[in-house]
């Protein structure tokens, strides 16, 4: 589904990192730890043709990132639901429409009603669907944030740091609804400091943990 081979990625300075390859097939799950600013957010931008690799070849649904026209990358992206490490909304909507809001903008507001529903008692958010995002935990905007990332059924599910600002019930409650998705068929990447994240996901579902360290990508030790 996304294939990364041999990418470098510079910002203009050095590289980040160079000779790097992976591979999200249907129903993989993988994590991405690494230090703070080793470059876990690039490489995942990499991966939804956020960015355009420095060198090497980056595919995403067969197709050749280099020479995808901005409809195409556009198309492709809707088959990614993305969890963003800042989780932005718009302030001034409700939340049932911030979630929904990618099914408005591709014009499909129209298939709205019971699937909204449903996704937004499936996040544990059906109280709070008419509230405005300011009003909202940090727990509560992760699991929003995951609803419209997943409101448009996409393929791969990729998410920075979903766990940054939560405990660890809410952590575990989002955890385990990343593993139902994954169950489902969807590919998962997620970028995170969090071990005990990683350890509590292990016993659930067969990830692979790969660490950026050094301007390489490497699998992590055993221990994790
Ligand atoms: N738009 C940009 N322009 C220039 N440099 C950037 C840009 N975005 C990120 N960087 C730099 O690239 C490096 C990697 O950043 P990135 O956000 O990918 O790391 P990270 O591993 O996700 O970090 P963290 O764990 O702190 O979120 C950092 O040194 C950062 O300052």
């Amino acid at each position: 589904m996304i294939e990364l081979q041999h990418v470098a990625y510079s910002y203009g300075g050095g590289e980040l990192f160079s000779d790097l390859s992976l591979s999200l097939a249907p129903g993989s799950f993988h994590f991405l730890t690494g230090p703070s600013g080793s470059g876990k957010t690039t490489l995942l931008k990499l991966c939804y043709a956020e960015l355009k690799a420095t060198s090497g070849d980056v595919q995403i649904f067969g197709e050749d990132v280099r020479s995808m026209e901005r409809d195409r990358v556009a198309l492709a992206r809707r088959r990614i639901g993305v969890v963003h490490q800042d989780c932005q909304f718009l302030d001034h909507l409700p939340l049932s429409e911030n979630v929904a809001l990618p099914l408005t903008v591709a014009g499909r507001g129209g298939e709205l009603g019971q699937d909204l529903t449903d996704l937004l008692a499936w996040v544990g958010l059906t109280r709070q669907a008419g509230q405005l995002p300011p009003e909202l935990s940090g727990g509560e905007r992760q699991r929003a944030a995951l609803a419209r990332a997943v409101i448009m059924s996409p393929e791969v599910i990729i998410a920075d740091e979903p766990t940054g600002n939560i405990d660890w019930e809410m952590s575990q409650r989002l955890l385990a609804l990343l593993v139902e998705l994954n169950r489902m068929g969807k590919a998962v990447l997620i970028a995170t400091h969090d071990l005990q994240l990683i350890r509590a996901a292990k016993a659930q579902v067969q990830a692979r943990v790969l660490r950026l360290k050094d301007r390489r990508l490497q699998a992590a030790g055993a221990d994790l």
